[in-house]
């Protein structure tokens, strides 16, 4: 057991979730280390960190951090030797998981985190014999890992409450959101609802009431795309009317004594049943590859939760979070004044090109780049201090003029910089360029003209002594640098 390297994580089992915690910890700049005693484990993940690498960098405006390092090791106790957090996802059985467990606390460092992916077992029950039951408990990820925010933290009365503050950190700082379940139960919280759901479908397709079809139906057409964005207490609340959540139990607890469930009950678990239910599922959705259906989920939900990020709601103010962390301590985030020298254009945007911003010529559509270019302008605002605090108290910037050159095509999951050049910026007036490259290549030039304004006459005004400083020192400090190639060029023209 040597030191903890606090950025290294180990996947103890590389199935559906333990390839999916891979994917998470590896694309937020973790060293990953995988031990699976399956020979095909390598093969497996292989497709799992293809659909993360397409999908997960689309989330946020911010780019991720460079991938951590991958490595496969055929013996246990050298994936954990000074990893810094653990994660078992085995599968769910309890002497698996005693026997994994054990190995895994026989050979890692003693204040690493050591979570179990169990959808079901109580934190308890994993300690039960553990050399050190404090330092195991349960994050409960859902799938797919690299996309979904929520983690169901489960600490048994014997964990070590420092283990868990330290772990919730962790995660928030992954893109995750932990949610801390304060009583450990059987199946924790999310899974005895997805239960309750998944046993009342049973029966009515068993009864021959719905078909596997219909039932998806009702739940993608109707309550589950309210449930994404609002949950069932808030939703129900809303449907109460103005007199909210009492109105609405007023007028349906009394269903609580009516036959509107069957869940007192089971279905027997029986071949035919299986056999009812998968052939209804083939018939449904036998058309689609799995792969397909992967890709097409992971598109859905990143097209949703950036939905929701736009609105700083549930999973989307997760992902503002996450991207706010991504910032922090560089250029991205930095105010004018942090930055001693101001010389060169100023970095301004450095993302992924999402999924959702190409279009049917396969590349990013021509209106992304107006998108990205505001982007880096909204941030060079905010840069010299025309931020949401500034802009409240009345004062903020209009476009009046825009110019882009659409240089070379760029494709989804590519890494996109802008940097800005300040061509002048005096009084009332800011006149940028900004370049967008992909490394080597220049993409595309947009020249802007802006005026500042008062929100309250919605006319021309002058800026706030602080803003006009900071404005006025990066604008002589650009006053040096050549005019860029294309400024001032008018459309049509010939180079
Ligand atoms: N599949 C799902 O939707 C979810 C599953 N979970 C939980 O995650 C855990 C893993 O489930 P899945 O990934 O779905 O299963 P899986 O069957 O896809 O993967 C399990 C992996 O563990 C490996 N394995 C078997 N014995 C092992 C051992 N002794 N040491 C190391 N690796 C070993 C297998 O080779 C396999 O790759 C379970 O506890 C499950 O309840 C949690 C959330 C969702
Ligand atoms: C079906 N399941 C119990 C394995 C589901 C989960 O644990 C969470 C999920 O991702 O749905």
């Amino acid at each position: 057991m040597g030191d903890v390297a606090v950025r290294t994580a180990a996947i103890i089992g590389g199935g559906v979730i333990g390839g999916g915690w891979a994917a998470r910890f590896l694309l937020n700049g973790w060293d990953v280390r995988v031990f699976d005693p399956d020979p095909e484990a390598e093969a497996k993940l292989a497709p799992v960190l293809a659909q993360a690498r397409r999908a997960l960098p689309s989330l946020t405006d911010v780019a991720l951090p460079d991938e951590g390092a991958l490595s496969f090791h055929s013996d246990l106790a050298e994936a954990v030797a000074d990893a810094g957090w653990i994660q078992e996802s085995v599968p769910e059985r309890l002497d698996i998981k005693h026997r994994t467990l054990a190995a895994v606390q026989a050979a890692c460092p003693k204040d690493a985190i050591i979570g179990s992916s169990t959808s079901g077992f109580k934190p308890s029950e994993l300690q039960e014999g553990a050399a050190r039951p404090g330092q195991i408990m349960v994050f409960h990820p859902f799938n797919p890992v690299y996309l979904m925010p929520l983690v169901e933290v489960v600490p048994s009365p014997a964990t070590d409450p420092a283990i868990i503050a330290r772990a919730k950190a962790t995660l928030s700082a992954l893109g995750m959101f932990p949610l801390h379940v304060r009583k450990e139960i059987d199946a924790h919280i999310a899974d005895r609802f997805l239960e309750a759901v998944w046993r009342e479908a049973l029966w009515l397709v068993k009864d021959g009431v719905a078909t596997t079809e219909e039932i998806d139906e009702a739940i993608r057409m109707g309550f589950g795309i309210r449930w994404a964005q609002m949950g069932l207490f808030d939703t129900y609340r809303t449907a109460g009317g103005e007199a909210g959540m009492r109105h609405f139990m007023a007028q349906f607890g009394p269903a609580l004594q009516w036959p509107w469930t069957k869940l007192m009950d089971v279905p027997a678990f029986t071949d035919e049943l299986v056999e009812l239910i998968a052939g209804q599922s083939d018939a449904q959705s036998g058309h689609m590859s799995i792969a397909q259906m992967l890709t097409a989920r992971d598109d859905n939900l990143v097209g949703m939760m950036r939905s929701l990020k736009a609105n700083d709601w549930g999973a989307g103010a997760v992902l503002n979070t996450h991207e706010a962390g991504l910032r922090a301590g560089t250029v991205l985030g930095a105010r004018a004044e942090d930055l001693e020298d101001v010389s060169a254009p100023i970095l301004t945007v450095r993302r992924a090109v999402p999924l959702d911003w190409t279009d049917y010529n396969g590349h990013m559509n021509e209106a992304r780049y107006l998108q990205a270019f505001g982007d880096a302008t909204d941030r060079f605002m905010a840069l010299i201090g025309c931020d949401a605090g500034y802009i409240a108290t009345g004062g903020s910037y209009f476009t009046a003029e825009t110019h882009i050159r659409h240089l070379d095509e760029v494709h989804a999951g590519t890494v996109i910089e802008v940097r800005t050049q300040v061509l002048a910026g005096a009084g009332k007036k800011l006149h940028l360029f900004h370049e967008m490259r992909d490394g080597a290549r220049v993409l595309a030039t947009g020249e802007h003209f802006l005026l500042h304004v008062s929100l309250e006459t919605r006319r021309p005004s002058e800026p706030a002594p602080e803003i006009l400083a900071a404005l006025e020192r990066i604008a002589a400090a650009h006053a040096g640098l050549p005019v860029p190639e294309g400024a001032g060029r008018a459309v049509g023209q010939r180079p």
